[in-house]
């Protein structure tokens, strides 16, 4: 439903976004991972058909974005980063005036912003001036606007940013439940929110792809990948970390002091499974484990290995 095909975008001797080809179909929520400045944005007003590409073509549902604006346009539902313009209307005279512009009329307007308006929880400030509103329900208009036409795709820039934790879980249930019978991008800064919707994320970096795969996929990139923790009594620890040690998969022994107690993460040899040889060694040796877990792996960890930190950036800039 989403074709993307080499995209790039220059600003002077800034390349936004470079080369980026992806394809998102029906059924799928790709998560836009990236640092600040990594190209998100940029990529997203591309894709809506708001900001002309350099080089590079994108279809939606065999639209051109470029040659077809408004029939791709008009499977389109986007969500720009910040506030809705208009704030001096209220949220039922922008949601009524959008629907107008999408082509709805008289009863079915009316019942499309009746429906919106149910769905993002905008009753209780529907006569207010959208400017007057606090952050979350000026999101949550802008959610309104880009899904009251029921589009088969669409496009979120930071949906659930600025929400408070009640409404990140309703904005995210409301995607969920939208997402078998469309396609979505959502960016995020928040990598909890690629577990808690995302089918399918993708990282950039400088304007670049690094990473592309589904949630367990990108986990299993992580050092933490099948490690396994414990927590031990402190006086335990160093002939735990010995016996650890003499497991055929355990690669590396890190501990952390916790008060009386000591965390301990085995890490394994090539992502191998430890669990079992870890649980059935404390089962033998009778520690007294307070905790003991696989680990799934960290995405923070992932995300941190294959993007530039500011930092390095600054460096990298410097003459
Ligand atoms: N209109 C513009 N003129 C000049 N440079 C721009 C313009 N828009 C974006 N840029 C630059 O392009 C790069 C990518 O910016 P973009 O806003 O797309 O990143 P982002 O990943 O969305 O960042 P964030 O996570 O902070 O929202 C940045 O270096 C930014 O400064």
């Amino acid at each position: 439903m989403i074709e993307i095909e080499g995209l790039t975008k220059r600003f002077g001797p800034t390349t936004a976004v470079a080369h980026l080809s992806l394809h998102v179909a029906k059924g799928e929520v790709l998560g836009f991972l990236g640092p600040n400045g990594a190209g998100k944005s940029t990529a997203m007003r591309m894709i809506t058909g708001f900001l002309a590409p350099d080089a590079g073509r994108v279809t939606i549902c065999g639209h051109d974005i470029e040659t077809e604006t408004n029939a791709a346009q008009a499977k389109i539902g986007y969500l720009p980063e910040g506030a809705p313009a208009y704030g001096d209307m209220t949220p039922r005279q922008f949601l009524t005036f959008v629907a107008q512009v999408r082509g709805f009329r008289g009863a079915e307007a009316k019942a499309r912003v009746a429906a919106v308006v149910e769905k993002t929880e905008l009753g209780p400030v529907l006569e207010q001036p959208i400017e007057t509103l606090s952050k979350g329900f000026k999101r949550r208009v802008g959610l309104a606007q880009a899904i009251l036409h029921d589009p088969p795709v669409l496009i979120m820039d930071e949906p659930t940013d600025g929400l408070d934790p009640n409404q990140k879980h309703a904005v995210r249930g409301l995607l969920r439940a939208m997402a078998a019978e469309k396609a979505i991008i959502i960016s995020t800064h928040l990598l909890e929110e690629v577990d808690a919707i995302c089918t399918r994320a993708v990282i950039i970096d400088r304007g670049t792809l690094v990473a592309d795969g589904t949630p367990a996929e990108l986990l299993a990139r992580s050092r933490y990948h099948n490690a396994v923790t414990l927590v031990l009594s402190a006086n335990e620890a160093e002939a735990a970390v010995a016996r650890l040690k003499t497991l055929p998969g355990v690669a590396q022994i890190d501990r952390k002091p916790l008060g009386d107690s000591v965390r301990l993460t085995a890490f394994p040899k090539g992502g191998a499974l430890l669990i079992e040889a870890v649980s059935a060694l404390a089962s033998r040796e009778n520690w007294r484990v307070q905790e003991l877990y696989a680990e799934p792996g960290r995405l923070d960890e992932v995300f941190r290995a294959v993007t530039t930190s500011d930092a390095a950036r600054a460096k990298a800039a410097r003459p």
